[in-house]
């Protein structure tokens, strides 16, 4: 903060700060106590798909350390939690039986939650899928839509009056892109007409779980999405069109269809023959009413028309004048701000929205250094994210709430422990926790409702 910014970056009251995790990410234990297999039990345990060989088997160890992890929420102010649960720790096979152990796990994470008075958060899906559903087709096979509201019915059920609010699945788009496009995610397809069909049943299982949640639930229910806006490289028609065509393909592909406008037209141009029609009566499952949405915003890109680039004939032109973080994204805060006013356009101002994930990753020191692990980057990166944010509501964007990404230090999916995208540094040797001087600065910004910036 400097004098001349002094309380211009104040959060509306009750804006909501917390932190974000994923299951498979910190919990470690994947089988223990009953659980079943999931797709990323079985991904990382492939030779070649994971970086240095890393799985989740251990990560945080916070299916035993939780309690200490609440602790450590305490400590840096957080006045709510998003996490996710596993399905296959709660229903081994995905369907039928109900794992005692495994719903009692967070059964205890939320009520010690509640007794810190830190709200909990709830995705019910963040990328985790049960191998006994892998094994039956699953995203492919249309009956998952049921299978997940039958999954959703146990867990709203279970936490109804304690968990207010709920996600249903955690980026589309990277499920279906990374798990069954490129394959460079659990379970591992490459195939276009893989794509089509497992995003549009990952779609019709989020509006079976909306509806089933208007049957038996209690409280707010939306979707997080993942947008990285897309900005011309020129002026050029080539570049625009390339532009229009990357947009569609990631920001817009599962967002139409959630507003009631089905796929954009951009898809039949970027998918050809994979491309298939469906019927209305699941456009019309899919675009149940939600209370809320989810953005997961971390960076933008440039898109340049890239004819040999499969599948959007476009790629990203990287932009040096920029700083970048390990995971090469550029910083760009300002393009935040863009995003949430198109967001809110797009939602018709209605839907109110949450910033689920943004955070960087940076190389930081494996141990700590006189008690202390020193982040400038993420600091900075925090910083200006939220002077960002803050320009949105600004603007006019009904923002209730951010979710740094991450609480902890955790695995970073196919990148292994190799990037630490943690306001939390974990030293995966001892399980020794640090709070990074992020947290400490992101602690001081919720005592202040951002008064600090
Ligand atoms: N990469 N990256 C960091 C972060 C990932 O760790 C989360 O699990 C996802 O929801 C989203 O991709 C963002």
């Amino acid at each position: 903060m400097t004098t001349e910014t002094a309380g211009k970056y104040l959060f509306p009251e009750g804006f909501l700060w917390g932190a974000a995790t994923a299951a498979y990410q910190i919990e470690g234990s994947s089988m223990a106590d009953g659980a079943g297999a999931s797709i990323w039990d079985r991904f990382s345990h492939t030779p070649g798909n994971m970086k240095d060989g890393d799985t989740g088997d251990v990560a945080c160890d916070h299916y035993k350390r939780w309690r200490e992890d609440i602790q450590l929420m305490k400590r840096l102010n957080l006045q709510a939690y998003r996490f996710s649960v596993s399905w296959s720790r709660v229903m081994p096979e995905g369907r039928g039986a109900i794992n005692p152990k495994g719903i009692d796990f967070y059964d205890r994470l939320v009520d010690g939650l509640l007794e810190q008075g830190i709200e909990p958060l709830c995705t019910l899906y963040h990328w985790d899928l049960p191998a006994a559903l892998d094994d039956r087709g699953g995203w492919l096979n249309p009956d998952i839509a049921d299978w997940f509201a039958d999954y959703g019915q146990v867990l709203f059920e279970k936490f109804k009056g304690r968990v207010k609010t709920w996600g249903t699945i955690n980026e589309p788009w990277v499920i279906v892109d990374g798990g069954y496009l490129h394959g460079a995610l659990a379970p591992g397809h490459r195939s276009a007409f893989e794509a089509m069909i497992a995003g549009h049943n990952v779609l019709r299982a989020h509006g079976a779980a909306v509806k089933r949640f208007r049957q038996v639930g209690e409280g707010k229910i939306g979707i997080v999405l993942n947008i990285e806006p897309k900005y011309p490289a020129s002026d050029k028609p080539e570049d625009e069109a390339a532009r229009r065509r990357a947009e569609a393909q990631m920001n817009r592909w599962f967002l139409d269809p959630l507003m009631g406008r089905g796929y954009p037209e951009e898809l039949k141009d970027v998918y050809g023959e994979a491309y298939r029609e469906f019927p209305q009566e699941d456009f019309d499952l899919i675009a149940q009413p939600t209370d809320w949405m989810g953005l997961n915003w971390y960076t933008r890109a440039v898109p340049e028309n890239a004819p040999d680039a499969w599948p959007t004939r476009s790629r990203p032109v990287k932009q040096v004048q920029h700083a970048h973080t390990e995971t090469g994204w550029e910083v760009n805060p300002p393009a935040l701000t863009d995003t949430l006013v198109w967001l809110h356009e797009q939602t018709g101002g209605k839907l109110p929205l949450m910033v689920t994930e943004n955070g960087s990753a940076w190389y930081d020191p494996p141990h700590a250094i006189d008690g202390r692990i020193h982040d400038p980057m993420r600091v900075e990166y925090l910083k200006n994210h939220l002077k960002a944010l803050h320009d949105a509501i600004g603007k006019g964007v009904d923002v209730r709430g951010y979710m740094a990404w991450s609480l902890l230090d955790n695995l970073e999916w196919s990148l292994g422990y190799s990037k630490r995208f943690g306001i939390t540094h974990v030293n995966f040797q001892t399980q020794e926790r640090t709070i990074k001087d992020s947290g400490l600065l992101y602690a001081e910004v919720i005592k202040t409702h951002g008064g600090v910036l």
